[in-house]
């Protein structure tokens, strides 16, 4: 994390110390780093440079509009997975030829909408979707560019959860069907075939997985070009891994450059949808400790922040770092559970962890700038935490936190004699 770090015992986010940042927008707030972003997006921009290559960023792992609009002004594509986010995308300046839909069920309004603003790409996840994309096309009078998401069946090496390409999972159509589908598709009037895509997982920490589903493409790329069915762009999907305590992921620049030998002199355009690797490690979740609760057996540091603020821990026992905004130095450090005021026993953001704790003290949850935010929820009436976006010494917030009014919003009560 390298645009968090210490300075005489203050955990700073660029040139801001954390501590005001907490003081002035309370807690828990998600805090991110406008420097890292960029910094994570260059990566994989630079690596492929002087390539037709474009980098969609994967708006699911954090859809905040401050942070889509700093990668639309870099230029970034961005790849959905809804009507809402391509909302989103479009009010935070990303412009709709470099945006790709991604998704098992995309629904007939929503093909409606990315075709009248004219997206680059429909990634399309089966046979059914297929047909919906055409009629939907036809009734626009218009020809979607399609690609398909190809399930390699290689083992991605993650979590069960986030592993998704394997024959087991929902996602895209088996390799062993796609010659078929894609000659299918070829002869329908209102798409276009014109790409192949793949993702498959999550938080992948080597290239080997990805080598494997790229060398499946390739064979599927030449046995189409056999058949007249031309593939014009590769589209990798997103899933490299990042450092949440001592993975070592591969670079983007080593990634890249993997793939760029295997593909040699091949004429495919690329695209590639990282979510994770551009923001996880731009931002934290700060959270004050409300009470500590110690006895022989067990102590828990019970904090404002919950599983519902972020549900990683929790939903997939992920291990996120959890450090102090300011280091101590009286006292010492004992074991801690790190749990949250919701009444559920999964509600815990981190376990066994060693701090030097008082009531009222800040932490910082590491590596919280991704999938995030983007899956709280109100579990328990809490309102969403806050956000901001800190710009060397400054500090915007770009979602306030929600009120009792937000909370209840839409809701009504039957009418009385009911
Ligand atoms: C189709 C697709 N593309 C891109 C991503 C982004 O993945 P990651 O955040 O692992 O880079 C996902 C989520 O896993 C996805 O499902
Ligand atoms: N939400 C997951 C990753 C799922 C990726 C979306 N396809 C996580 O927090 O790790």
């Amino acid at each position: 994390m390298d645009s968090f770090e210490y300075r005489d015992g203050r955990l700073h986010c660029e040139d801001l110390a954390l501590d005001k940042v907490a003081e002035r927008f309370g807690t828990p707030v998600y805090v991110y780093s406008r420097d890292a972003i960029e910094r994570a997006y260059l990566n994989y921009a630079q690596a492929l440079e002087g390539r037709d290559a474009l980098v969609c960023y994967a708006v699911k792992a954090n859809s905040n509009l401050a942070v889509l609009n700093v990668l639309a002004r870099l230029g970034a594509g961005f790849d959905i997975v809804s009507l809402g986010e391509l909302e989103r995308v479009l009010k935070a300046g990303g412009l709709a030829k470099n945006i790709v839909f991604s998704g098992v069920g995309k629904q007939a309004h929503e093909i409606k909408r990315a075709l009248e603003v004219g997206i680059r790409c429909f990634n399309i996840e089966s046979e059914a979707e297929l047909e919906r994309v055409n009629t939907v096309a036809g009734e626009c009078q218009q020809i979607a560019d399609i690609s398909f998401r190809v399930n390699p069946d290689v083992d991605a090496g993650t979590h069960p959860y986030i592993s998704t390409g394997l024959k087991d999972n929902k996602f895209g159509i088996a390799i062993t069907d796609a010659e078929r589908i894609y000659c299918h598709a070829n002869g329908l009037s209102h798409v276009n075939v014109v790409g192949m895509d793949c993702h498959i997982g999550s938080q992948l920490t080597e290239i080997a997985p990805f080598m494997d589903a790229l060398d499946r493409l390739l064979v599927l790329v030449d046995k189409l070009a056999e058949q007249g069915v031309q593939i014009h762009h590769l589209d990798l999907g997103g899933g490299l891994g990042v450092c949440y305590t001592d993975e070592t992921p591969p670079t983007p620049q080593a990634y890249i450059g993997a793939v760029l030998e295997k593909l040699g002199d091949r004429a495919l355009g690329l695209i590639f949808e990282p979510g994770r690797s551009i923001v996880a490690n731009a931002g934290v979740m700060l959270t004050q400790v409300e009470f500590l609760k110690c006895t022989d057996h067990k102590n828990f540091a019970i904090i404002d922040g919950a599983m519902n603020d972020l549900i990683r821990p929790s939903l997939y026992s992920a291990y996120q770092d959890i450090i102090p905004v300011a280091l101590r130095k009286e006292g010492e450090a004992k074991t801690y559970d790190l749990v949250g005021p919701v009444c559920e026993t999964g509600d815990f953001l981190g376990k066994d962890r060693d701090l030097n704790l008082q009531a009222g003290d800040l932490l910082a949850v590491c590596s919280a700038g991704a999938y995030g935010f983007v899956m709280s929820s109100n579990y328990n009436t809490r309102p969403r935490a806050a956000e901001v976006m800190v710009d060397d010494n400054e500090v915007f917030e770009v979602r306030a936190r929600e009120t009792l009014v937000d909370l209840m919003r839409g809701e009504v009560m039957l009418p009385k004699g009911h």
